[in-house]
């Protein structure tokens, strides 16, 4: 660590911190950007040298963030083990369907007490294992947190005023994060439930999937509304039962991610779901987007779990037969809008709030 002497571009000052980025895509892109205008020394690590190397020479990583230029002091590499010596905090931007391997395999690299930082919003396939549970149990000597909120990256890197939440159990993780993060465009609050901020973070990405569909069908705003809202009260169903704070769901971690991946076509979910209302199948439709759709595998996953422990998820039930059961739209809306179940009632308690 030390002093800073020159001015930072974000309006902070303090000391600058070694800080590892793991991933090269869109997200960890942004967040070392954030992260380089504060002043910090920025270890970005990322599996391609060639990209690496583009970075180092142009400060552009031209096939996640064209036009970008990475300022400050931001060191791509891909020697992965000198980029997570070197952190007080690692973050790690990798998809889901690869985190546990990358963390697995670089597992002896981490120290005891480093604090690793989870940006991916994913769950496992096997075991429906959240990041942090993954963390958990491949590196359990470090202080683990997660990052969630409404961030889409490509609004970050424009410095667009963008708020997010941190959260872990311990308070130093918390504050460091802040510390961290923080500045005139990018504010940081705190929570301390890691659960229901990861699990929100990945369940959204199925509703914008559901709002991109219904938005190449011009299904109107009272739609949108009923798909936001509806979604909302199915995915707080969920996660409380499994144990998330209903709470979370009221926040941006929540409701606030909801709202822009079901409003936005910078959201990739939100984008498939487009194609796939256009007429394009998801294969091609994911092809084409060239980037991670996290939602498209959570899709698969949740509604797997919400039959195991008999939650009701109509919404997640609907797009899954329509992206994997070659269901047509047309009779999927048709029936979830004529359906009679729970429309009595627009609040189901979850048990924990009736008991
Ligand atoms: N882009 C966004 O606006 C946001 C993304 N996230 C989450 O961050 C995570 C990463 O997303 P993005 O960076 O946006 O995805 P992306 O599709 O833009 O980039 C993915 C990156 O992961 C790398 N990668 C894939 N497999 C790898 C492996 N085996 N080893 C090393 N690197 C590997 C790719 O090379 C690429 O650099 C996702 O879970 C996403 O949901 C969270 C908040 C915002
Ligand atoms: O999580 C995001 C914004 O908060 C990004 O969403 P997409 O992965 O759908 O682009």
């Amino acid at each position: 660590m030390s002093e800073k002497n020159t001015p930072q571009e974000n309006g902070v000052a303090g000391p600058v911190h070694d800080v590892t980025v793991l991933g090269g895509g869109s997200f960890g892109t942004a967040m070392a950007k954030v992260l380089g205008e504060n002043g910090h020394r920025v270890h970005f690590w990322m599996r391609s040298d060639a990209q690496a190397e583009e970075i180092r020479t142009t400060r552009i990583n031209s096939r996640y963030m064209p036009g970008i230029e990475l300022t400050g002091d931001i060191q791509p590499t891909n020697d992965l083990a000198d980029a997570v010596s070197k952190a007080e905090i690692v973050f790690v931007a990798i998809p889901s369907k690869a985190f546990r391997a990358v963390i697995r395999e670089n597992a002896d690299k981490f120290r005891d007490e480093q604090i690793v930082v989870s940006l991916t919003k994913g769950i496992e396939e096997h075991g429906f294992k959240l990041m942090s549970e993954i963390l958990q149990e491949e590196i359990s000597r470090c202080r683990i947190g997660v990052l969630s909120g409404p961030n889409l990256a490509a609004e970050i890197v424009n410095r667009d005023l963008t708020a997010t939440v941190i959260a872990a159990k311990d308070p130093d993780v918390r504050r460091a994060v802040q510390d961290l993060l923080g500045c005139e465009y990018f504010r940081v609050y705190a929570n301390v439930d890691i659960y229901g901020v990861e699990l929100a973070g990945a369940l959204k990405n199925i509703y914008a999937i559901v709002a991109g569909l219904a938005s190449a069908l011009e299904m109107g705003e009272n739609a949108k509304a009923m798909l936001i809202t509806r979604g909302l009260a199915e995915m707080s169903r969920f996660a409380v039962s499994l144990g998330a704070n209903p709470m979370t769901f009221m926040g941006l971690a929540g409701v606030g991610d909801l709202i822009v991946t079901c409003t936005s076509s910078k959201s990739r979910n939100f984008r498939v779901g487009y194609a796939v209302g256009q007429g394009q199948n998801l294969d091609d439709a994911v092809a084409e987007l060239g980037q991670v759709a996290e939602g498209i595998y959570t899709l698969k996953l949740v509604k797997e779990k919400a039959e195991a422990i008999g939650i009701y998820m109509p919404l997640v039930r609907g797009l899954y037969e329509i992206l994997y059961g070659n269901a047509s739209i047309k009779a999927v809306i048709n029936s979830l809008m004529m359906s009679v179940q729970n429309s009595d009632v627009e609040f189901i308690l979850p048990r924990t709030i009736t008991q």
